[in-house]
């Protein structure tokens, strides 16, 4: 048996043995010089995760089971490594002996390179799956000149300077999501995960197991492994629930708890994890009437609006459309290759429309209007031909413009209206505050409320 076991540890580029409770009992010097040390007799009494951190030996102590091939790490080099355990003569196990090759793999190069090779694509993989939960938008990307943009970008710095739970209100296409983004870049979370959940956009019953994971076993099929949820997953960071007016009660249930006492109970897994994770929930509908025809729960409600955000839709800030139109421009031509820009004339039909989807909408019909036209100036007439058909829901009633002269006169009230009623929401109805915002002296201010019936 010696004589045997002094071949092998020739042959071996390592070999090591450990204790029961895996130190270092003995150890070839060939091996101890690959860490660093003089010789093995430095080695020896020492736990041997503090020579060889990451080492599967105390695993072999620990269970009595043999790792007969393994692939181990070691100074970048792979090489296979073999681990047993070792039994007295009554059969109780004293250790485990260890045994290391490295050049003595050729017959397993092809599996070795194989293995290299699969360990650059998972690395590959995770980096792009953190990039992916990265937030990607910052506060600049929210563009607006108005008062009330400019309000918005006032509470998303103090929403990001606070750990609470977020509100985003407002329509659709108004830029919850990327204030969520910008709030989390902005936090101290920001190197940590963002990781986004659309609660309209997953079936209702695999909304759960979305949210808060399933322990294996808990589903046949694709899930039989297990797997995390989306708070698991944003742990340490900020999980967006987007559309969270339409969660349904049950699982409304369980977020409530899950806010207020921070764990979360995987799908079939009978026991608890401690997550710490920031929630910015957003809603296009109107939460609180929700709460009143009983489709949503108060409580959670109010644990969801410790800060509310509301995002006001374009409509009330066409002061801001220029430039959001240049901007989307700039980025359609970046694109395309083309440098876009729109007619002076071509700003009417769009300050004119209601914009009930938005900055999106914006962006949609400006990406219509390219399509439609040639050349890199856009048109009064490219630009109407991307609007929607039919007259502007709300202006049904109003009498039809007898000329450009007249239709810009409604347009700079509506503008004028819109940035006004902003600034009042803005600043809780304070009128002195709004004409402040506004730039224009207090009785400016009242005369404009009188002439545009807003008194
Ligand atoms: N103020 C803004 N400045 C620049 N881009 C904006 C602004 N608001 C919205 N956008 C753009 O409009 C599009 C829609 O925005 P976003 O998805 O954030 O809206 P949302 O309110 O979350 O919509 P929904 O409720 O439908 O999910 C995005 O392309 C976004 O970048």
């Amino acid at each position: 048996m010696k004589s045997l076991f002094e071949r092998l540890e020739a042959l071996c580029e390592g070999a090591i043995a450990v204790d029961r409770d895996a130190n270092i009992s003995w150890m070839n010097d060939k091996y101890a010089r690959r860490f660093g040390l003089a010789s093995a007799t430095e080695a020896v009494g020492r736990p041997i995760e503090d020579v060889i951190p990451g080492s599967r030996m105390p695993e072999v102590v620990r269970t009595g089971a043999p790792i007969v091939l393994d692939i181990m790490v070691l100074a970048g080099q792979h090489c296979v490594v073999t681990r047993m355990p070792l039994v007295d003569e009554a059969g109780v196990l004293v250790g485990a002996v260890g045994f290391v090759l490295y050049d003595r793999v050729e017959g397993l190069k092809p599996l070795l390179d194989k293995v290299a090779q699969l360990q650059v694509r998972l690395t590959a993989a995770e980096r792009e799956l953190s990039e992916s939960r990265r937030a990607r938008y910052s506060l600049a990307a929210f563009l607006g000149v108005s008062a009330a943009a400019a309000e918005v970008k006032r509470l998303a710095r103090r929403a990001a300077s606070q750990d609470a739970t977020v509100l985003l209100t407002g329509e659709t296409g108004t830029g919850k999501e990327l204030l969520a983004h910008a709030i989390h870049n902005l936090s101290p979370r920001a190197e940590r995960p963002f990781v986004g959940v659309n609660a309209a956009a997953i079936p209702e019953a695999l909304l759960e197991a979305e949210l808060f994971g399933a322990a294996a076993g808990a589903y046949t099929g694709a899930d039989r492994r297990g797997r995390d949820g989306k708070f698991k997953l944003a742990d340490g960071g900020t999980l967006f629930l987007d559309e969270v007016g339409d969660m349904p009660l049950p699982l409304q249930a369980k977020l409530l708890r899950v806010l207020q006492e921070r764990e979360i109970e995987p799908l079939g897994a009978n026991r608890l994890l401690r997550i710490d994770v920031r929630v910015i929930a957003a809603t296009s509908v109107d939460l609180a009437a929700r709460v009143a025809d009983g489709r949503f729960r108060a409580d959670l409600y109010y644990r969801l609006n410790v800060l509310e955000l509301a995002v006001p839709p374009l409509r009330s800030r066409l002061e801001d459309l220029p430039v959001l139109a240049e901007h989307i421009l700039d980025d359609i031509g970046a694109r395309t290759g083309q440098p876009l820009e729109l007619d002076d004339d071509a700003l009417l039909p769009l300050l004119r429309h209601r914009w009930p989807g938005n900055v999106r909408e914006l962006r949609n019909v400006l990406e219509r209007a390219v399509m439609v036209g040639e050349g890199s100036r856009l048109s009064a007439q490219q630009v109407m031909r991307a609007l929607p058909a039919g007259p502007a829901p709300g202006r049904e009633a109003e009498a039809p413009s007898s000329g450009e002269v007249a239709s810009l006169r409604r347009v700079i009230a509506d503008a004028e209206r819109g940035a006004i009623q902003a600034a009042l929401a803005a600043t809780g109805g304070n009128k002195l505050a709004a004409a402040q915002a506004l730039g224009i002296s207090r009785a400016a201010f009242y005369q404009k409320l009188a002439q545009l019936g807003l008194g």
